[in-house]
């Protein structure tokens, strides 16, 4: 399974292209557009939030409620494109004169791809550049997540830090549904006021704060992944598809960057076996994953997110038709979006591991799947 999305921030709409999901799987539209309203909010998103109200239409490849087998096209309109039409369009460029970007942002996009793709107007590459492309993935997202379901697999995703403000340990699966009460999707009620009062500031000084989420996922089988090759190891396929969401600087699974500080008594989760539980762990540092497969462990994964570059007190960049020393250019923008980048990456684990569970229990239709899930459940208890 694979998909491609096209789409600039301002241009008239966001397109996804699933291809791969298997027949009579049910979609339902009402689920990926609350998780789209997810994605839309938390605590630090700036004005173009309350332009836009996100909402998939499926163009193709769903009939009736149910996938047909062949590629399915969601769209999700950009309600701001109205506001942006004079300038997203090419024949009313030479209007546009006066609004042509040429004050690169430091940590965005600005600089080198106008370098590598040749463009004056750096807006020919935020447009693209721009995290807006994350609403479709989000919704690609949102359908993997309905296969996952089908297997019973949960996922949850809260915020663990904003800036200095972090949750210390592992909450218990139990508290992760109290983070969808929090303005900043963090599941510890007094860490997520301290993530507030952290934006509030940053933004009064026209700066911009990053930060860490966690993904946590249960119900997954050992046996997904696989240790004989680099591009089949789950790990390196999360840790790339997380790394691909914007301004995403770092990822860890299980204890991640703690395990290089800690000795190996510390680290590894030791193995047991007991006539009810078979073979079962007492503490999960692997994050669920071992030699890059899934070990029955719930998977615990967390990504790393810098702060917006955009800033509305700017930082010193230069003209680039002059070469002076100039401020940066500044957008309309988010003062933190580590709540919106959350969601944005339980969908990208959600999707990836719909990728692996195809390739292993691949079959055209959602029923040939699931047998050979059980079949596989029936092997798991006789190991
Ligand atoms: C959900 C989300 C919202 C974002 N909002 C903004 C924003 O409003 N302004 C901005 O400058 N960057 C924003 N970013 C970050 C930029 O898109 C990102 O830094 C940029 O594309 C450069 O990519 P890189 O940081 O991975 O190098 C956002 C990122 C995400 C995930
Ligand atoms: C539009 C979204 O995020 C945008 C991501 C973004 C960026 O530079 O990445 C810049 C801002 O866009 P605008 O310039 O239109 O205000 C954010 O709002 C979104 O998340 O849907």
């Amino acid at each position: 399974m694979r998909f491609l999305t096209a789409g600039e921030s301002h241009g008239p709409a966001l397109t996804a292209i699933i291809e791969g999901l298997p027949a009579k799987l049910p979609v339902d539209v009402g689920i990926i557009d609350s998780m789209l309203a997810r994605r839309q909010g938390g605590h630090g998103r700036g004005g173009r939030m309350q332009i836009e109200t996100d909402r998939v239409e499926i163009t193709a490849g769903v009939r009736g409620g149910f996938t047909l087998g062949s590629p399915v096209c969601l769209n999700i309109k950009n309600k701001d494109w109205k506001n942006w039409q004079g300038i997203m369009s090419a024949a009313a460029e030479a209007d546009t004169e006066k609004r042509v970007v040429r004050r690169p942002r430091p940590g965005h996009a600005d600089l080198s791809g106008s370098i590598k793709y040749g463009h004056k107007d750096m807006r020919n590459v935020l447009e693209r550049s721009s995290a807006r492309e994350t609403a479709v993935r989000v919704a690609v997202g949102a359908v993997a997540e309905q296969l996952l379901g089908e297997l019973e697999i949960e996922l949850a995703a809260h915020v663990v830090r904003v800036g200095e403000a972090a949750a210390e340990k592992l909450l218990p699966w139990e508290q992760l549904s109290a983070a969808a009460a929090s303005p900043v999707y963090c599941a510890d009620p007094h860490v997520s006021s301290q993530m507030v009062t952290a934006i509030d500031r940053a933004g009064a000084q026209g700066d911009t704060l990053g930060g860490v989420f966690e993904v946590r996922v249960k119900g997954l089988p050992v046996g997904l992944g696989s240790h004989v090759h680099w591009d089949r190891r789950l790990d390196g396929m999360l840790a790339q598809g997380l790394m691909s969401i914007q301004a995403i600087k770092g990822v860890e699974i299980g204890l991640g960057f703690e395990s290089a500080m800690l000795p190996g008594s510390q680290v590894h989760d030791e193995i047991f076996h007991g006539p009810k539980r078979g073979i079962f762990r007492e503490t999960n540092g692997a994050g669920g994953i071992e030699g890059g497969i899934t070990n029955g462990e719930e998977l615990v994964v967390r990504a790393a997110m810098k702060p917006i570059p955009t800033l509305m007190q700017p930082l010193r960049s230069i003209n680039m038709d002059t070469k002076a020393a100039e401020d940066a250019a500044v957008e309309r923008s988010d003062a933190c979006a580590v709540p919106a980048a959350s969601v944005v990456g339980e969908a990208v684990v959600a999707f990836t591991l719909a990728q692996s569970i195809l390739e292993h229990f691949g079959g055209d239709d959602l029923e040939t799947i699931k047998q050979r899930w059980q079949e596989w459940q029936q092997y798991l208890k006789s190991v």
